[in-house]
């Protein structure tokens, strides 16, 4: 039973997960990544490469002096003088290596978190101006984890892994050669187990990308249900659904875990690997090494500093290993992050833009056709014209284009065809900006930010002086509701603004509008039945918020509807009816029966 249950709950679930991106290593995608670090360039990356330099120099220098000097000269010839000479030195020596290795650390987290911090920045502006189309295809969920994890998971690789990278790569190319002068033989001999390094890499490298791209995947998909789950809390608790939710948040969870306990399994075999081939590298050394001592190749010193040198150097090839996990995931993270700096706003602005200045408020549809997605159209040539200081009523059943007009007067879409005007202007040829700024919604949920009552309404027109907030509040009927509350306009509301009435919204959300003060002014009227005194007020603050300006309002009011200069009532995507309300109710079409349902409606409460 339970079991049929929760296949019927997965089904209810369906988050379209993260493509998988995978492609091979990819140079320019790193140089672009890398490119990040260029506003750098002359102060932190030069700093960290210094300090870098420095450690990494005194590690390679260390053995010889105590290899080749203290051991083969100065023990050899006990000179008591040259010891004292080389203990300063190398004490000298480490302490300048840990001064470097100070400033390398606070250097190199310098330079990642502002990397970090400017990549952020750059995604979120980027996303914040994208079209309505690219939020109507991705779960906000799985755009967190991009501005949030996939830009974490950067920070290691720019905080250790690149400035580490360059330290590893001088320290392997300084220590064979430093080997190689010593003893050419002792060096080939050990370099045998290269091959055997190599096949670690490629072999384990491939798996362990995908793992952790599977990861990633995973955590999307639990962040898109986590979001889902705590914005529809209240109808999950009202439905009682906690159970079928919590089955597969732990679906979901498992499968997240479980990835990742594959991944790191995985990329827990690279270190032993890489032990198991210095052990064979230290095995030659001591068979091969003793016997070029015996036959008086080689001193005891280059032995000694070998053994040294050999200790050193699996440490940068093992870490090689951790600083190329860390690339993977950064390319699976970059590639997600770019995908998106790469989403282009479809509705994007012309070469010239025309800025509206100041306009009347004329609007024209010609001929236009619009489908969201391709595959069906909500509006099939609708031509229409609101006059300059005109109430326009939208009415029509649900699903009929009502919002999909309004949506186009915003040009938060362009039409599949057809043109929308304003003042004359095809809104594809003006100034995104300069148009939505004389351009107010008012939607039905109005969005409430978390922050006081008064910072809600300012957004309406930051620059507005205080006087004018409360002014606005005023002539919006919302004054009163402010004023009971704790701390007037200073209450706190969180995200959504949960502590107010729906009523409440509207006022509040009427107030910004106002503040705004836009030519036009696009309302979806609440359906929500709200008590006659509230409905009173918002009747009277409607009256003050549509006078001098073009208003379209999707109308479900019937005392809005008939107040309105023009009526469209739509279909399918089509204008069926226009004119005022006297003129619909003679024509006793579409508009006729829609009144009277809803007198029907009225009377039957
Ligand atoms: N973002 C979207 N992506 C794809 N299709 C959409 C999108 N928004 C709306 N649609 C579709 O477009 C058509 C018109 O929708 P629209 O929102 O304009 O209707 P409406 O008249 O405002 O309805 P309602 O009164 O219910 O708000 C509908 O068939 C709807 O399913």
């Amino acid at each position: 039973m339970s079991k049929k249950r929760n296949s019927k709950v997965l089904n209810r679930f369906h988050y379209s997960t993260d493509q998988v991106i995978d492609k091979p290593f990819n140079w320019k995608q790193m140089t672009r990544l890398f490119g990040y670090m260029l506003p750098y360039k002359k102060n932190l990356v030069p700093l960290s490469i210094a300090m870098v330099l420095i450690t990494t120099a005194v590690r390679l220098v260390i053995p010889i002096l105590i290899g080749i000097y203290t051991l083969d000269r100065a023990v050899k010839n006990k000179d008591a003088n040259m010891l004292l000479w080389l203990v300063a030195l190398i004490g000298g020596l480490y302490t300048a290596s840990y001064v470097a290795n100070f400033f390398r650390i606070r250097w190199m987290n310098q330079l990642g978190q502002n990397v970090i911090y400017d990549l952020r920045k750059h995604l979120f502006t980027h996303v914040q101006n994208l079209s309505h189309r690219f939020f109507d295809q991705r779960s906000a969920g799985s755009i967190l984890v991009r501005i949030m994890n996939d830009i974490n998971s950067l920070q290691e690789l720019f905080t250790n892994g690149v400035i580490n990278l360059l330290m590893d790569i001088v320290l392997l190319i300084g220590i064979f050669f430093i080997l190689f002068s010593l003893s050419p033989q002792l060096t080939l001999a050990i370099m045998i187990i290269l091959p055997i390094m190599f096949l670690i890499s490629t072999k384990l490298r491939k798996n362990i990308r995908r793992s952790w791209q599977d990861v990633r995947m995973k955590q999307s998909k639990l962040n898109s249900h986590l979001n889902e789950s705590i914005q529809g809390i209240r109808v999950t608790q009202s439905f009682t659904q906690e159970k079928e939710n919590m089955a597969f948040f732990d679906g979901v969870n498992d499968e997240t875990f479980q990835s990742w306990k594959s991944a790191s399994q995985k990329n827990a075999m690279f270190r032993p690997m890489v032990e198991l081939t210095n052990a064979l590298g230290t095995a030659v050394l001591i068979w091969y090494g003793a016997s070029l001592i015996q036959n008086g190749t080689i001193s005891i010193g280059v032995f000694v500093s070998f053994a040294f040198y050999l200790g050193m150097f699996w440490e940068p090839i093992s870490r090689l290993g951790q600083v190329y996990n860390q690339l993977l995931m950064g390319m699976a993270s970059s590639e997600r992050i770019f995908e998106f700096l790469d989403e282009k706003p479809i509705v994007s602005e012309s070469d010239q833009p025309v800025e509206l200045e100041d306009i009347r408020g004329e609007i024209k549809f010609e001929k236009v056709v619009f489908s969201y997605d391709d595959k069906r159209t909500a509006l099939k040539g609708v031509s229409l014209e609101m006059k300059e200081g005109q109430t326009v009523a939208l009415v029509g059943h649900t699903g009929s284009g009502k919002t999909t007009i309004a949506n186009l007067i915003s040009r938060f879409y362009d039409p599949t065809s057809g043109r929308v005007l304003v003042d004359g202007h095809d809104l594809k040829e003006v100034s995104i900006g300069s148009l939505r700024k004389h351009i107010s919604i008012v939607l039905q949920d109005t969005f409430i930010f978390s922050g006081t009552i008064y910072d809600n309404i300012l957004f309406g027109r930051p620059d507005a002086t205080e006087e004018e907030v409360r002014a606005a509040a005023e002539a919006a009927g919302a004054s009163e509701f402010i004023k009971k509350l704790p701390n007037g306009y200073k209450t706190e509301v969180e995200e959504r603004g949960n502590i107010l009435s729906v009523g409440e919204r509207q006022l509040l959300s009427f107030a910004r509008a106002l503040l705004a003060n836009p030519r036009i002014l696009i309302m979806d009227e609440a359906t929500a039945s709200i008590d006659t005194e509230t409905e009173v007020k918002i009747q009277k603050a409607l009256k003050t918020l549509l006078k001098g300006r073009t208003a379209i309002i999707i109308a479900h009011r019937l005392s809005t509807i008939r107040e309105a200069d023009n009526i469209f009532v739509l279909e399918n995507g089509m204008i069926i009816e226009r004119g005022n309300h006297a003129q619909l109710m003679e024509l006793e079409g579409e508009y006729h029966d829609l009144v009277k349902a809803q007198f029907n409606m009225l009377d039957a409460v």
